[in-house]
């Protein structure tokens, strides 16, 4: 089996000198996977991204991207090294043109890289996203809920990650939106793009994801791949 790209070993996270939120969580994300984490409101999903993605401090356990300890790395810098999250709700720039908003995406990545990386990955995006690339010239602010998200991944994608964190993204969208969203990200994977993908929506990340976690109460309640987690099991995992 090959190495995993980004994995947490026993990791607990509270915060101040609260309870743990996460208690013990251990999970693996191979090259190539998309992994789902489902559970109910309140169970962690948010907290352990943050804690994966170098937002927060593990309390015990450790957090590993490409078999190095995150300790001490911020999220820009891990932004950098390839792993990045795209956090709940919409992340554009509503005053600025939606060719703006890619162009300062890649910005974080220094200069010298923009020019070349922004055009080779620019048309990627408005490949997935043709809407995107008709409404280049206009204001992010203008365009419509489900364009804002279009645009968020894309923001993350011009990035070039290896493995790109989703908190929600079906947060609030029309189903269709939602399918044309799930459809991109299952093209981002055959990119070469791993993904965790956090959803209340445990129906439809199913049935995109290769395997799905449920957490529960800040542990992991149950481990699958979805076809055999479905239905009941998954159920009974959900709540209890
Ligand atoms: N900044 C914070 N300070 C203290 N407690 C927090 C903080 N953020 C979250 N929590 C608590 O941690 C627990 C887990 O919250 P978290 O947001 O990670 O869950 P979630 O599964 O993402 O929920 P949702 O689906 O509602 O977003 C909750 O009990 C929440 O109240």
């Amino acid at each position: 089996m090959s190495t995993p790209l980004l994995e947490a070993r026993d990791l607990s996270v509270s915060y101040g000198r609260l309870e743990p939120v996460l208690r013990d969580v251990s999970l693996a994300l191979r090259p190539g996977e998309i992994l789902g984490l489902v559970g109910m409101n309140g169970a962690g999903k948010t907290t352990l991204m943050r804690a994966l993605s170098g937002g927060l401090k593990a309390r015990s356990g450790e957090v590993l991207f490409r078999g190095t300890s995150i300790q001490g790395r911020s999220t820009a810098a891990l932004a950098r090294s390839g792993l990045v999250i795209l956090p709940e709700g919409h992340r554009v720039i509503r005053p600025l043109t939606v060719d703006e908003n890619l162009e300062l995406s890649t910005m974080s990545l220094g200069r010298g890289r923009v020019r070349a990386r922004l055009k080779a990955t620019r048309e990627l995006v408005y490949g997935l996203f043709p809407v995107l690339r008709e409404r280049r010239h206009q204001l992010a602010g203008l365009l419509s809920g489900g364009e804002q998200q279009m645009l968020s991944l894309a923001r993350a994608i011009v990035q070039k990650p290896n493995v790109l964190l989703l908190d929600e993204p079906s947060l609030g969208l029309a189903p269709m939106i939602i399918d044309r969203i799930y459809e991109s990200l299952g093209s981002l994977r055959d990119e070469g793009i791993s993904m965790l993908i956090v959803e209340q929506n445990s129906q439809r990340v199913a049935k995109t994801c290769d395997r799905l976690i449920v957490l529960r109460e800040g542990v992991v309640a149950a481990e699958g791949s979805p076809d055999v987690l479905a239905g009941d099991r998954l159920q009974a995992a959900y709540f209890g």
